[in-house]
């Protein structure tokens, strides 16, 4: 956890259908990530994560799965794979939603820590849900989910009020994540009180850093 304290964390992540979407292109980009500078690799996936497994930071993984509306490392069958795959922390869901296996939070994190030396990153959408997540036992409380479940709004870069509210009420750290599209953003969530900041498309996901190229040159004109 410690090489993670003021690092950034890359997340590599193509998604079903794109060019991109293989782990061996995956890997690569989270290399040129840590040649850059990343002081942890965030990969979904199993293929992707074993891909990683040669990376010398330390890898959340996850795997995004199911019809649900929870849907990042949705079980505890989820979260022991994505351990056996290699990840050093297991990003899951940490939302106060019911899961789609019927385990809490706190039971999926004790049943997964029983049988694997992993950290948990909790990926929530609220102070509550950070509150709840940190009492179940999760090592590191990630703002992924803000803007995605109905009780933040989504704000248009990442959500600084709620790293601020977590980071003054929680003792687990906080891990800034979602829509830091800038290094001004990246600075500010960091100033906010984010122990580490993840990104994931400003740095990854070509196809949108194009669109929005495409969309300022084509803006350009009027
Ligand atoms: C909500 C959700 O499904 N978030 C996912 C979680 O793994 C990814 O799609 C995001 O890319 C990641 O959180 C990084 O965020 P951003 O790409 O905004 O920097």
């Amino acid at each position: 956890m410690s090489r993670l304290d003021g690092g950034l964390i890359v997340s590599c992540q193509a998604y079903p259908g794109e060019p991109m979407r293989d782990p061996r292109t995956m890997a690569q980009i989270a290399r040129a990530a840590v040649a850059g500078g990343a002081a942890g690799i965030r990969l979904q996936g199993l293929d992707d994560i074993r891909a990683g497994a040669d990376l010398d930071v330390p890898v959340v993984g996850l795997v995004k799965a199911g019809e649900s509306e929870v849907f990042i490392t949705p079980t505890l069958e989820h979260a022991v794979a994505v351990a056996v795959a290699g990840a050093d922390i297991v990003a899951l869901d940490g939302t106060r939603r019911p899961r789609p296996d019927g385990l809490s939070l706190a039971d999926t994190i004790a049943r997964l820590r029983a049988e694997h030396d992993v950290l948990v990153m909790a990926d929530c959408g609220s102070l509550d849900d950070a509150v709840a997540a940190e009492a179940a036992g999760a090592d590191l409380l990630g703002t992924t989910l803000s803007g995605y479940t109905p009780e933040r709004p989504k704000t248009t870069g990442p959500d600084l009020e709620l790293i601020a509210l977590i980071a003054a009420r929680c003792e687990r750290p906080v891990v800034a994540e979602g829509r830091i599209h800038s290094t001004g953003s990246a600075t500010a969530a960091r100033r906010a009180g984010a122990f580490a900041v993840c990104v994931g498309t400003a740095i990854t996901h070509p196809s949108t850093i194009t669109s929005w190229f495409a969309e300022a040159v084509a803006g350009a004109a009027s």
